[in-house]
């Protein structure tokens, strides 16, 4: 076949793509790029397995065709063609673990800016945690509140989590209503999760959500770290300590309290087996901060047959306790970043495929809340705000102990939307939704503060002061382009995510 070089065929290329939309404006507003048929061309176009040149063509928001750069002479005639060159063009990153705190806590961070942050990052599906926002996701009317919270403010497809509690755990008409209204699964805690009305499961409560959750095939992620006392045992001994130093909250929640709560997990996670109490039901250990015992753990549970996955954070990976600073609460958070040692081994863990993926966690509060003032770890809300930096904040870090941009596919896209049950999302293959994310590894930038952050309260980001590398070109969720050039969409269209 005749091959032809595609620049000949191109009818415009990146960055301009803002200024089209200026002189090209459709109605609907939700899309920088006015149109519906499109192809997006690019020299390194990403999937799990590698990286190829070629393109992809966009349809009523589906990827139609995928394909690499020996086509058809003529193939693209006639067609809108954005080319981003050397750009790279990924899936979207879908974050599993992000607190949007809305309705009730929108100063602390909401749906519009929140996905609009995501957005900028990179990211086009934000599942929701159920606790932090007023109420917690714990019943039918909470999610309805949530969704209609939701309603025209969202850049990105956002879908729920319910919480399990003490109140519906014992309750399975409480729990089928809930899972029928389609949250995508459940969230728990085995120790106070700092919100008075998201109160703590024990064994009993998350077995019995087991079991309800299994005819629903939906996954309990659960907040797993148990209070076992610390090694210097009590809050008068920690007082005794200096609370603005990082290693007096290191010490006072050591790997122990993983380690005793995926202990007492046990059970529950035999449950998963097949032939099992709670067979189709699965469990999620969210943000794993342990690298040894409690990782060792869920390894054995794992090949024991137990239906079991397991996610760490960006800044468990990116940080270490030693280089912490005195007072700096922004990096506060449950578990806590451990030692230098311990990044190494989750790292290690992460690239041998013992990590199943990636999320932020972000769970930002207020600079007050933070007290970012008086630098007291011991007090100050534990959370770190991160979901704008996603992908830069993996991939800066990640380079230095051999991430790939395959690792990043798979990691922050393919794993995370299997598990959310969202399958037609995160890889570039035909049928999915047309969920993009273009950006430049090489290009770096400064937090500093210039840097236009979306997230309310940029200052309380453990990120902000650092030089990261991978800036973000432009977002597609579903075919629209809904951030490009540093602006977003005139119009949030995201859409909520229900489990059918
Ligand atoms: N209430 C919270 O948002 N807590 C969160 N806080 C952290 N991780 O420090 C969490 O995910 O456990
Ligand atoms: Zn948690
Ligand atoms: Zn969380």
């Amino acid at each position: 076949s005749h091959k032809v070089s595609v620049q000949q065929l191109l009818n415009f290329s990146f960055p301009s793509l803002s200024f089209l939309y200026q002189s090209q404006q459709t109605d609907s507003g939700c899309s920088l790029l006015p149109y519906d048929e499109y192809w997006i061309r690019s020299n390194r176009i990403v999937t799990s397995e590698g990286v190829f040149s070629g393109a992809v063509e966009v349809k009523s928001g589906r990827i139609a065709s995928v394909v690499s750069d020996d086509f058809e002479a003529g193939q693209f005639l006639g067609k809108h063609v954005v080319d981003f060159g050397n750009a790279v063009v990924m899936p979207g990153l879908v974050d599993i673990h992000v607190h949007l705190d809305e309705p009730g806590r929108t100063e602390w961070e909401g749906f519009s800016a929140g996905t609009k942050a995501a957005a900028a990052g990179g990211v086009t599906t934000v599942i929701d945690m159920p606790l932090n926002s007023i109420p917690c996701t714990v019943s039918v009317e909470a999610l309805n509140l949530k969704v209609k919270a939701a309603k025209e403010k969202i850049y990105v497809d956002v879908g729920f989590w319910g919480g399990l509690v003490p109140e519906n755990a014992l309750n399975a008409t409480a729990l089928d209503s809930l899972l029928s209204a389609g949250v995508l699964g459940l969230k728990s805690f085995m120790l106070p999760s700092g919100i008075n009305d998201f109160p703590m499961t024990n064994i009993t409560h998350i077995k019995e959500g087991l079991h309800t959750l299994a005819k629903y095939k939906r996954p309990l992620l659960i907040h797993a770290e148990v209070n076992v006392g610390s090694e210097s045992d009590d809050e008068t001994r920690h007082r005794a300590s200096d609370p603005r130093s990082y290693s007096t909250y290191l010490k006072s929640r050591p790997a122990s309290w993983e380690i005793e709560a995926i202990r007492e997990l046990q059970t529950a996670m035999e449950d998963t087996k097949v032939g099992g109490r709670a067979e189709g039901a699965h469990v999620h250990i969210v943000h794993l901060s342990d690298a040894e015992t409690s990782l060792n753990l869920i390894k054995d549970a794992k090949s024991s047959g137990a239906s079991v996955s397991v996610e760490t954070c960006a800044h468990y990976l990116a940080f270490s306790a030693e280089e912490i600073p005195d007072g700096d609460t922004r990096f506060k958070c449950a578990p806590p970043i451990r030692d230098e040692a311990n990044r190494q081994k989750l790292r290690e863990a992460l690239l041998e495929g013992h990590i199943d993926m990636l999320s932020s966690d972000h769970s930002p509060s207020t600079p007050e809340l933070k007290l970012l003032k008086e630098g007291d770890f011991l007090r100050a809300w534990g959370g770190v705000s991160s979901l704008q930096f996603d992908l830069p904040a993996t991939w800066t870090y990640g380079q230095k102990y051999g991430i790939t941009l395959s690792h990043l596919v798979k990691l922050w896209s393919e794993k995370p939307a299997k598990f959310a049950g969202q399958e037609h999302k995160g890889a570039i293959v035909t049928g999915n939704d047309a969920d993009f994310v273009v950006w430049e590894p090489e290009v770096e930038f400064d937090l500093d503060d210039n840097y236009k952050v979306f997230s309310k309260n940029p200052s309380i980001s453990a990120y902000m002061g650092k030089r990261l590398s991978g800036k973000v070109l432009a977002t597609f969720v579903r075919g629209n382009l809904v951030f490009s050039d540093g602006i977003h969409s005139p119009k949030p269209c995201g859409e909520t995510i229900f489990a059918k």
